[in-house]
């Protein structure tokens, strides 16, 4: 409940006004009874016809006021429930954008989608039941219990007799279903993982004739929480079956004790209507409550899941005062004795890197796959920290630097080009969303991705998500184009020619270095015919650095480097 406060707090005038509301519902509900009473103990008995018929109309006013109280509660419940929704949900959205992957990587995807969709929306739902149908069960049982008392003593006895029995077997139930539900969300963040693998590596489990395997372990997904679904749902039934026992074990003792009184003249015939109608209103309500008592455990832990990830501190935040403007000095980027190693590794991933990315220069990192190359990358980008040594760009420490700020400077190609649906257009705008249509064309030309102009629709053609309506190497200079549309004073291409043919390769890296002269850029690559013609070339083994200078100077002096160049010149010279 702690977590819910201040997302309530903005809500207190709709919540008070949701509480008077539903108290003129109760207290209308458990004033027919009185008045049937009436009608039958005065009205019926003397034959007063008159006085029937104006308890008559009084009952029908209040059974008005009543039912437009029970409407209006249900509005405006209804409008709290989705405000809050939103609420818990752009929370959940706007913390998570402050998450390194390793943040990521300790929630799970999966669970971090289960808990942003279908955990928000199971604590609306337990939320608004328990406004219309918690909330209403204290008023309903004292003041039921009270009216009965005021009829005769052993009514008032078995009331709080029944009331009692229902409410302990709902606290039982309760704490056990607490545990099935703890596991049920589980299961369904494990479903959510499984079907998201299924759903997005379709044609690599197509390829390899897996489509039996997956459907046994999506299987065992379903059938884990189809069980735990069963056990609760036993729980559940389990629980109405009491409801409805004790529900006609009253009725039978009501009018069993209540003849009895009546015999002995201490009640009138028309006050056991009224003491039944009160007991059934009271187990009712409990029942109806119970039936959201039972939900209440899982909403908990759905609750306590979301809890856990808008406390989660950020592993990468702000320093408390930042640079605020970058000099914009020769040596864009320098490492000095930079070593990191990932939170769960034994063993550090790079080990002290000095070099600098200057403006005007390019820098390539060849080395073997796993050697450490993008994690550079993300380290500039401060999407890790470094472990040892420092980083940094226009000669401030990017720790001091504002993550916005520095990737203000900064345009990076991933190793995965990744695209949003939409169109082309809207893609390309992420680098710049003041970019014409001209600034589009002319980044895509230099890109080398002249195919939108085949494209029905060109700039507004459509994209898929993740851009899989497109191939490789298309995504590819996609996503050069969209980094070229931001002007900035480092370039970073992670392993982003990679899927291009030679020729297209040597004319994307022709066009790029007039299109980005006045910046730093930095090339990741494997192939050397790509970064044969960098001022600086950093060769990386497992982590350290092996060597760095110019093509010639390494195929001479540094053996890593002089072995990548044979094993790609075997049978021809470099291309490009
Ligand atoms: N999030 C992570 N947690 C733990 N270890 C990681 C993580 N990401 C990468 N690594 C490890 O760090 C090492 C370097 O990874 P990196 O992606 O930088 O290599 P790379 O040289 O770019 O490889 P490739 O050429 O195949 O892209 C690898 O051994 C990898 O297993």
């Amino acid at each position: 409940m702690r977590t819910l406060i201040p997302f309530l707090k903005p809500y207190k005038g709709l919540i008070l006004l949701i509480l008077v509301i539903t108290i003129v519902d109760v207290g209308g509900t458990l004033y027919i009874p009185t008045l049937v009473a009436d009608m039958i103990n005065i009205g019926v008995y003397s034959g007063n016809l008159a006085l029937v018929l104006q308890k008559g109309a009084l009952m029908f006013a209040v059974a008005l006021v009543a039912a437009a109280a029970a409407l209006l509660a249900c509005y405006f419940c209804v409008r709290l429930s989705a405000l809050l929704g939103r609420d818990l949900r752009n929370a959940l959205y706007d913390h998570s954008l402050t998450f390194s992957t390793s943040d990521f990587e300790r929630i799970g995807t999966g669970s971090m989608i289960t808990r942003t969709l279908s955990d928000v929306s199971v604590v609306q739902q337990a939320f608004i039941w328990s406004l219309q149908m918690i909330l209403p069960v204290p008023a309903m049982c004292a003041l039921g219990v009270i009216m009965s008392f005021a009829i005769n003593r052993t009514m008032g006895l078995v009331m709080i007799g029944v009331t009692v029995i229902v409410l302990g077997g709902a606290i039982i139930i309760t704490h056990k279903a607490s545990f099935i539900y703890e596991k049920m969300q589980g299961f369904l963040d494990r479903i959510n993982l499984v079907l998201r693998e299924n759903v997005t590596g379709i044609r690599v489990i197509r390829a390899f004739n897996k489509e039996q395997y997956e459907e046994k372990r999506l299987r065992k997904t379903f059938e884990d929480y189809a069980l735990s679904a069963i056990k609760a749902n036993s729980l559940f039934f389990g629980l109405e079956s009491l409801a409805i026992f004790v529900m006609n074990a009253c009725i039978v003792s009501i009018l069993w004790l209540g003849s009895n009184q009546v015999g002995l003249g201490r009640m009138a015939i028309g006050d056991i209507t009224a003491v039944t109608e009160y007991a059934l209103l009271i187990l009712f309500y409990i029942i109806m409550a119970q039936m959201v008592v039972i939900v209440l455990p899982r909403s908990r832990v759905c609750l306590r899941r979301i809890h856990e990830v808008l406390q989660q501190a950020p592993e990468i935040s702000d320093a408390v005062t930042t640079v605020p403007v970058l000099a914009g000095t020769e040596t864009v980027c320098r490492f000095d004795n930079v070593s990191f190693c990932f939170p769960d590794a034994e063993a550090a991933t790079l080990s002290d890197l000095t070099f600098a990315l200057r403006r005007g220069t390019t820098t390539a990192i060849i080395g073997s796959t796993g050697s450490g190359k993008s994690t550079i990358a993300k380290l500039i980008l401060r999407f890790h920290d470094v472990t040892g040594g420092a980083i940094a760009v226009d000669g401030v420490d990017v720790r001091r630097l504002s993550q916005e700020k520095l990737r203000q400077h900064i345009a990076y190609v991933p190793q995965k080009a990744w695209l949003f649906s939409g169109t082309i257009a809207a893609n390309l705008r992420y680098g710049n969303e003041d970019a014409t249509p001209a600034d589009l064309w002319h980044a895509l030309d230099v890109a080398q991705a002249g195919f939108v102009r085949d494209l029905p629709g060109g700039l507004d053609a459509p994209v898929a998500q993740g851009g899989t309506n497109f191939s490789g190497g298309q995504k590819q200079r996609l996503a050069i184009a969209r980094a070229l549309l931001k002007k900035a004073d480092l370039y970073i291409f992670d392993d982003s020619f990679s899927a291009l043919d030679f020729k297209t390769d040597a004319a994307l890296r022709h066009a790029l270095a007039k299109e980005v002269a006045g910046s730093a850029v930095l090339i990741i690559a494997q192939r050397v015919s790509t970064i044969a013609q960098a001022e600086q070339i950093l060769v990386l083994d497992d982590g350290k650095m092996a060597g760095l200078g110019r093509h010639e100077d390494l195929v001479a002096s540094c053996p890593v480097y002089s072995h990548i160049v044979s094993s790609q010149t075997k049978g021809g010279g470099l291309h490009g």
